[in-house]
């Protein structure tokens, strides 16, 4: 599948054209590009903006058209009267998803269209959107109406449909504890409310109307998109990371990035010098989820273990969500109690392991398979309870909880943390 992102470029790649390439490439989408401007911005600066000239716009344009069978369109950045018209000759006779993210503001402040062309802009640019995504300020700005108690959103909406856009939907309405975007389809109405997160970041609207025209794209209804966009969204602002020295760059965690840092950290983990040292007799599992695990499904691990064989360490199985019982159940004990814990390993216990434990300052905790009731044994949740247990004996979030074994039971150890490579910090403290 093909999607053509047409917008400015942005230095920092939190927002523009960089960001799309970003996110529909996780999506496993082959991006085109029609670059308008060139910003000069960071994470905390807005510089300057150079737009492109009608020549070189209208020679890229052809240049995509040209050759490939374009799926969808998504138009961030045009900054001005030539470029709107251009864009507006090239696609008005489209009849694929076009999503508008109407950007005027840049987060940081920065002007991304001239106030001359934002006429324009409504002539031309609104009414080729399948959708149009603005945010309330971009949509007060476009319809010159401050959305309050008497324009409500729906009004305000009606207005921007009015325009000539098919379907509007107002993202980001802020109430205290969550972020509500507003939708008016042709025939109907209806709001897509989510949890807030209390970080400012850059990127999530160019996220969202990327994350809409890849779903439409796929021939997904409005509402599914939406529904979609919403969701990825929020996790790309939940994995937002402070980058640069100001505002935090969306991020957008693919499956292919869990097994990245797993698979990399395994590869970490056997090298440890003396590691076969702490593993135990029935092996190791090294696990990480996925945000939000529901099942063991969700978790990805070996299918097979870490072996031990002479002084050697190796792996044996390869990487599956649900390659793991034993140690993706205890992960989900303790991401239901701490949901930031997505990753864990099973090694050898051994006292001399525990008094590194100690020592390190690690928070450690521990629960005894001897008090195990009669009834959690006949149903087989042994791990289950007895990382609730552990927990339940720990003031803080466990590094490290482990048993002394029971009757035919091995006694073990098990590392947590946020990633795989937070748990390998703690394994490298407490090793050999
Ligand atoms: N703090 C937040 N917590 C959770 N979801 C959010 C938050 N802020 C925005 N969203 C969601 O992110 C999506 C994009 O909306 P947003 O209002 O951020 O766009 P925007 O303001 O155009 O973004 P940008 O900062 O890139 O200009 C919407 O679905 C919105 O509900
Ligand atoms: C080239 C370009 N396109 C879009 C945005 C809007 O994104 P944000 O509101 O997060 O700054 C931007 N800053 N730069």
């Amino acid at each position: 599948m093909n999607i053509l992102s047409i917008g400015g470029s942005d230095p920092s790649s939190g927002a523009g054209i960089q960001s799309d390439i970003r996110v529909f490439s996780a999506l496993g989408v082959h991006t085109l590009t029609v670059i308008t401007a060139i910003t000069s911005q960071n994470t905390s600066k807005f510089g300057m903006v150079e737009p492109v000239s009608s020549k070189i716009l209208q020679k890229q344009l052809e240049s995509v058209f040209s050759d490939f069978k374009i799926n969808g369109v998504k138009i961030g950045m045009v900054y001005n009267s030539k470029i709107i018209k251009i864009i507006h000759q090239q696609l008005k006779k489209l009849k694929i998803p076009i999503v508008v993210d109407p950007v005027i503001r840049s987060t940081t402040g920065g002007s991304l269209i001239e106030n001359n062309a934002r006429k324009d802009f409504q002539k031309y640019i609104v009414p080729l959107a399948t959708i149009i995504t603005p945010n309330k300020k971009e949509a007060e700005l476009l319809t010159k109406m401050k959305i309050s108690t008497k324009n409500t959103p729906e009004k305000v909406a009606k207005e921007i449909q009015n325009m000539g856009a098919k379907n509007v939907t107002i993202t980001g309405i802020e109430e205290k504890k969550k972020v509500s975007d507003f939708v008016l389809e042709k025939n109907s109405k209806y709001i897509i409310s989510g949890e807030k997160i209390p970080k400012i970041n850059h990127g999530s609207g160019c996220i969202h109307s990327a994350a809409v025209v890849y779903s439409l794209a796929k021939k997904k209804s409005i509402k599914e998109s939406l529904y979609f966009a919403k969701k990825f969204t929020y996790k790309s602002i939940k994995n937002a990371k402070k980058i640069g020295k100001g505002i935090a760059i969306t991020d957008i965690q693919s499956k292919n990035k869990i097994e990245d840092e797993l698979s990399s950290a395994i590869t970490k983990f056997i090298k440890l010098k003396g590691i076969y040292k702490n593993i135990p007799e029935c092996q190791t599992n090294f696990v990480f989820s996925k945000q939000r695990p529901k099942s063991t499904k969700d978790v990805l691990g070996i299918s097979g273990r870490i072996v031990k064989a002479g002084t050697n360490v190796l792996v044996a199985g390869d990487l599956k969500y649900g390659g793991s019982k034993h140690v993706a159940t205890a992960l989900l004990s303790m991401n239901k109690k701490y949901p930031g814990i997505c990753s864990a390993i099973n090694l050898k216990y051994q006292s001399t392991t525990l008094s590194k434990i100690k020592k390190s300052k690690l928070e450690v905790s521990s629960y005894d398979r001897s008090k195990e009731p009669k009834h959690v044994k006949i149903k087989g949740s042994t791990i289950r309870w007895g990382i609730n247990s552990a927990i339940k004996n720990s003031k803080k979030i466990p590094d490290v909880i482990f048993h002394k074994g029971d009757f035919g039971k091995e006694p073990m150890i098990i590392v947590f943390g946020k990633t795989p490579e937070n748990v390998l910090e703690k394994i490298l403290k407490i090793k050999g």
